[in-house]
């Protein structure tokens, strides 16, 4: 693994809400500080707990967006989605970048970062439903929406993709998730 590389890969965390992307991330960076998270801008309060990003209204995004300040951004859940153009900067001297994004757009995604792996987390259906209930952030109409896209599928022409089970305990998803990156020189 290469300490530092010019522009470190992006590894796009995807897959069913309520899967644990965002566990998965945190404790991957927990586990080596050299995976860095890219912070997203997102038009939900930032009272909503879970992930750290930048809360905005939908006007600000949209300044934003038309500003060029986000390196790509997207719509789900009702909700309005950017990653900033730090990212491009985050990529010197890390391992590499842990982004959480929409599976709708990894084909962007691999356009745009070149070196992009997806990190595509699977979780058994009734896992998904009982970790989104726990979790309370949605109502029940919002939990049943995110569920009914569990089993969108990823694009074609992905370069490389790691998929892991997370329907165990997250210390073994992230062990998993570790070892499987080793043999690429991240
Ligand atoms: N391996 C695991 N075992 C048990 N609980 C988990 C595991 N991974 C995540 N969780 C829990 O499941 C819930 C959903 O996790 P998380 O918010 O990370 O999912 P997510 O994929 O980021 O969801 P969303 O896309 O909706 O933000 C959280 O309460 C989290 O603590
Ligand atoms: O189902 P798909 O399109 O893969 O993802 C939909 C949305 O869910 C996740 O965000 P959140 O953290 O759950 O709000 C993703 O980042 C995306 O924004």
């Amino acid at each position: 693994m290469s300490e530092g590389p010019i522009k470190a890969p992006v590894i796009a965390v995807v897959g069913p809400s309520g899967v644990g992307k965002d566990s998965v991330m945190a404790a991957l960076a927990a586990r080596d500080p050299r995976l860095r998270l890219q912070r997203r801008v997102i038009t939900r309060p930032e009272e909503a707990g879970g992930e750290v990003f930048t809360g905005v209204t939908p006007e600000t995004f949209a300044r934003m967006a038309a500003a060029g300040a986000f390196a790509l951004h997207w719509q789900a859940h009702g909700l309005s989605y950017g990653i900033p153009v730090e990212i491009y900067d985050l990529r010197r001297g890390a391992r590499a970048v842990l982004v959480n994004l929409s599976r709708a757009v990894l084909g962007v995604a691999q356009g745009l970062f070149g070196d992009l792996i997806v990190l595509s987390l699977t979780a058994d259906s009734d896992v998904l439903a009982d970790r989104l209930a726990g979790r309370g952030r949605e109502d029940a109409g919002d939990r049943a929406r995110r569920l009914q896209r569990a089993s969108a599928p990823l694009p074609e022409g992905l370069r490389r993709v790691i998929e892991v089970d997370n329907s165990g305990p997250l210390a073994t998803t992230v062990e998993t998730v570790l070892t499987r990156l080793q043999p690429e020189s991240v």
